[in-house]
């Protein structure tokens, strides 16, 4: 549903030839360039372009092998079996990889027919390494198995995505800005709908009401104000995603159902994201189906990751049900010494000492200290004297957010 009218041209996006460069850096491909890949990434990769390795940027993972964009268009790759295969360390979306050769052999004992249609090539790639991530989107998991499954990687801006037309929740949206900052990335408050909000959303900022509460749960954090539907904001949006350096930022949505994201979405990207279908490589050798796109290079610059996964992230659980998903190292820590043991170097502390002897693995304790800060972090933000002037603060945003919706149904539907 996007009505936006003048769409930025943008040379990146547009131009066949590689991206430009300073003078003495390295060229960068023009595919990978319009997908997050600056001239900074080429020059750290030489080493392995000499040892016949190129980069590419995942962009969907299935079981068990990747859609990627490589330097000559999308290509399905398989993953070299000496990539552990644990949800954090293996490539997601998002991820850049260094992607080497499998033999013909090898991709057709692994994907068998299929290997002619899946366009994989007389010598289909194959990731061969996870290249350094600059951050990470990561759900955790209760399970006992895994400290976490990474769901976004390299993001550089988390749009925590929330509707005008809704009561604001301090709670939620501190616990997706919370997340943002824990990825690496930055958050930014994106309130959508504001065609249909009260007088005093304008592009430059929300309503003082508004703009009180998020400066107090939400500090140092960014907010835009806009519209799909009547364009409002977007334009601002937009230069924020493209941001200032060369291979502009990558982008995330985050947020509850129905706030707008898919419009959104759609509004950023053009019908680049309705591209579903056969796409073909731009050597006009493989062919791709690609079922959805979800990660999409934007006309004006900058990337947008849009997975099912990182939509919802976050979205569940308050971060109080860490002790219930560690109650054995509860069990343990009530055993300590010292009743505030951190487990660190306490004398007498039975945690450090199940580690020991292996009954406890380390890899969940540092899990358990992972989600144990991000709900410190938390109750920092629910300190009760807070908690009170924020109540407080909520009624009155409310109570004036009725009354303009009330005084907005009187007078129909004008400003
Ligand atoms: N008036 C108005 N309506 C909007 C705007 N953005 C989204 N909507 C409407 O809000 C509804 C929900 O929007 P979606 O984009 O589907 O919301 P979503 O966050 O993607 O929801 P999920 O797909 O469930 O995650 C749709 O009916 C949209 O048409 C806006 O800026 N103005
Ligand atoms: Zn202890």
């Amino acid at each position: 549903m996007s009505s936006h009218r003048s769409e930025p041209s943008s040379p990146a996006s547009t131009s066949p030839s590689a991206a430009p460069a300073r003078p003495g850096a390295p060229e960068i491909p023009a595919t990978l360039g319009r997908h997050g890949w600056t001239a900074a990434d080429e020059a750290a990769f030489a080493p392995r372009r000499q040892a016949g390795l190129s980069p590419a940027r995942v962009v969907r993972r299935d079981r068990g092998r990747c859609e990627l964009i490589t330097e000559h268009g999308p290509r399905f790759a398989e993953i070299d079996r000496a990539i552990p295969a644990d949800p954090v360390s293996s490539p997601c979306t998002g991820d850049w990889v260094a992607v080497g050769s499998a033999t013909l052999l090898e991709t057709a004992t692994a994907l068998g027919a299929a290997v002619p249609d899946a366009g994989i090539g007389p010598a289909g790639p194959m990731v061969m390494e996870v290249l350094p991530r600059r951050s990470a989107l990561v759900r955790s998991t209760a399970s006992r198995r895994s400290t976490g499954q990474v769901l976004a990687a390299n993001v550089d801006l988390v749009l925590v995505v929330a509707a005008l037309t809704e009561p604001l929740r301090p709670a939620r949206l501190e616990r997706l800005v919370a997340l943002a900052w824990e990825s690496g990335a930055i958050p930014l408050i994106v309130l959508t709908k504001a065609d249909l909000a009260p007088a005093g959303h304008t592009t430059a900022g929300p309503d003082p009401f508004w703009h009180t509460a998020l400066a107090s749960l939400a500090p140092g954090v960014g907010v835009r104000t806009v519209s799909a539907q009547d364009g409002r904001g977007m334009d601002e949006l937009r230069d924020e995603l493209a941001g200032s350096s060369p291979g502009g930022r990558t982008t995330v949505l985050v947020g509850p159902s129905g706030v707008g994201k898919s419009t959104l979405a759609n509004a950023l990207a053009g019908a680049d994201r309705l591209a579903v279908g056969a796409v073909r490589g731009s050597d006009g050798k493989g062919r791709h189906t690609t079922v959805r796109r979800e990660l999409i290079p934007l006309p004006s610059g900058g990337v947008l990751i849009d997975t099912p996964g990182v939509r919802g992230i976050g979205l569940w659980g308050s971060g109080d049900g860490v002790d219930t998903a560690f109650a054995e190292i509860v069990d343990l820590a009530a055993t300590c010494r010292f009743t505030d043991c951190e487990h660190r170097t306490e004398p007498g502390c039975a945690v450090l000492a199940a580690v020991e002897d292996g009954t406890l693995p380390e890899r969940r304790l540092a899990s358990y200290r992972k989600l144990q800060r991000e709900s410190r972090w938390m109750r920092t933000r629910e300190d009760a004297r807070l908690a009170a002037d924020q109540r407080a603060q909520w009624k009155r945003v409310h109570k004036e957010q009725r009354q303009l919706y009330a005084d907005r149904e009187r007078h129909g539907r004008h400003r």
